[in-house]
C-alpha cells in the first residue's frame, strides 16, 4: 500500500495556524502598578456581601446590575461611575446597585472582543495593554464607591483584576462549558448564571450545581506560571434570565419554572432577569417593559426576584465601530444597544419609589 506524499515538512506537526507568541505580562507586576487601594477595597467587599445576602434572601433590597454593554472608552466609562455613584446613594435603602463593567465580550460569531482583549479596537489585540486598562479603571470605578459587576469570559482573565470585582457571571454561551463552570468554582464573589441562546433554564441551574463543588483546572499563579488550583466551590449562584430564541422568559411562568428547576436541585430560588438580550428582543427601548412587569412580579409577591440587570450607557442606542475612531459619538455602545442615562435614572427612582410604598403600607 502507498501512502499519500506529506504536504507539511517533516517534523512540524503543531502551531500551524499560530501566526505569533506574545509574552504575558504577570498579575502581580499590574497589581504592583495598580494596586486595590483601601477605599477600592471596602467597595468591593461591601458590594460583594450585599449581593451575597440578597441572593440569599438576607436582605431583601433589589441587586441592580446596570452599566454598558460593554466598556470602550475608558473616560467615559469613568463619567458614567461618577454618575452612577450619586444615583446608588439616592437609592441605597431598597436597590443595590453595581455597575457593569464587561470587558470581555462573547460573540456570536466574530466581531470585537472588547477592551480587555483589544483596547484600542483597531484589531492588535494588546491584551496586555488590555488587562492593565481593565485593571485599573476595577480600581478607579471600586474607589467611587461603585461596586463592579463583570462576566467572566477568558480563563486567566481572573487572576489579573478579580480582586477589584464584587460580582460576576457566566454568559448564555458559556453556561453549559465545563471550563468556564469550574473557574466559576473558584470565584471570591457571587456568581449569576445565564440561561443559554436557545432558552435553556435548566443549564444554568446544573451550572450552579457544577460551580458549587470543588474542582482543579488549569491557570496561571500570581507570577505567571502554569498551575493547577484546587478549588472549594462558589456558594453564591443564581440564574440569570435573558431569553432565548424562542423569545422572552421573563413572565411569570419562567420564573416560577426557575425557581422549581432550583429548589429540585437543592437549591434556595434565587432569579435575576436580564431586560436586555433576548428579553427584549435587541431593543433598548423595550428594556423598560420588561424591569417594569419584573418590579411588578416582585412587589407581587414572587420573592424569588432578587436582581434586575439593565444595558445603560451615557446615550441611549448604539452605534458601528468607525474606520475613524475619532468619529465615535461619546458614551454611546459599540456593541448592544443601551437605554440613556436620563432613562436609567427614571427606572432606578421609580423602582425606589414603587418599593417604598410596598415597605410603608406592609
Ligand atoms: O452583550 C452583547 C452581545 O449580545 C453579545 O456579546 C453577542 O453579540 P453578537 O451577537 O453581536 O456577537
Ligand atoms: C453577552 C451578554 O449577555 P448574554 O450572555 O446574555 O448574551 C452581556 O450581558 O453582555
Amino acid at each position: 500500500m502507498t501512502h499519500p506524499e506529506p504536504t507539511i515538512a517533516p517534523g512540524r506537526t503543531e502551531n500551524l495556524n499560530v501566526s505569533g507568541f506574545t509574552p504575558l505580562v504577570t498579575p502581580r507586576a499590574l497589581k504592583a502598578r495598580w494596586p486595590l487601594t483601601p477605599a477600592a477595597e471596602r467597595t468591593v467587599l461591601a458590594g460583594r456581601r450585599a449581593a451575597q445576602e440578597i441572593v440569599h434572601g438576607q436582605d431583601d433590597r433589589l441587586l441592580v446590575v446596570v452599566g454598558p454593554c460593554s466598556i470602550h472608552d475608558h473616560e467615559q466609562a469613568l463619567a458614567y461611575a461618577e454618575r452612577l455613584s450619586a444615583l446608588r446613594e439616592r437609592v441605597r435603602d431598597r436597590l443595590e446597585v453595581q455597575m457593569r463593567v464587561y470587558v470581555d465580550k462573547p460573540r456570536t460569531t466574530v466581531g470585537w472582543r472588547g477592551y480587555l482583549l483589544d483596547p484600542d479596537m483597531t484589531g492588535a489585540n494588546d491584551i496586555n495593554k488590555g488587562l492593565e486598562l481593565t485593571r485599573r479603571l476595577m480600581v478607579q470605578v471600586s474607589e467611587l464607591g461603585v461596586p463592579v459587576a463583570t462576566e467572566l469570559l477568558d480563563p486567566f482573565a481572573p487572576q489579573y483584576v478579580f480582586d477589584a470585582v464584587a460580582w460576576a457571571c457566566l454568559g448564555a454561551r458559556t453556561t453549559e462549558s465545563q471550563t468556564h463552570r469550574v473557574m466559576a468554582s473558584a470565584v471570591s464573589a457571587p456568581m449569576g448564571f445565564k440561561n443559554g441562546t436557545g432558552g435553556g433554564i435548566k443549564l444554568a441551574v446544573d451550572a450552579i450545581v457544577a460551580a458549587r463543588a470543588p474542582h482543579a483546572f488549569f491557570t496561571i499563579d500570581d507570577d505567571g506560571r502554569g498551575c493547577i488550583v484546587h478549588t472549594l466551590g462558589n456558594p453564591d449562584g443564581h440564574v440569570i434570565l435573558r431569553g432565548g430564541r424562542g423569545g422572552p422568559n421573563y413572565a411569570p411562568q419562567f420564573v416560577r419554572e426557575t425557581a422549581e428547576l432550583m429548589a429540585a436541585a437543592g437549591l434556595s430560588p434565587a432569579v435575576m432577569v436580564d431586560c436586555s438580550h433576548a428579553n427584549s428582543g435587541s431593543d433598548h427601548t423595550r428594556q423598560a417593559l420588561v424591569w417594569r412587569d419584573v418590579l411588578h412580579q416582585r412587589l407581587s409577591g414572587q420573592t424569588a426576584i432578587r436582581g434586575l440587570m439593565i444595558e445603560s450607557n451615557l446615550r441611549a442606542g448604539k452605534q458601528g465601530i468607525p474606520a475613524d475612531l475619532a468619529t465615535l459619538v461619546p458614551g454611546l455602545s459599540v456593541t448592544d444597544a443601551c437605554v440613556g442615562w436620563d432613562e436609567t435614572e427614571t427606572l432606578l427612582l421609580e423602582a425606589h419609589a414603587a418599593l417604598g410604598r410596598v415597605a410603608v403600607g406592609g
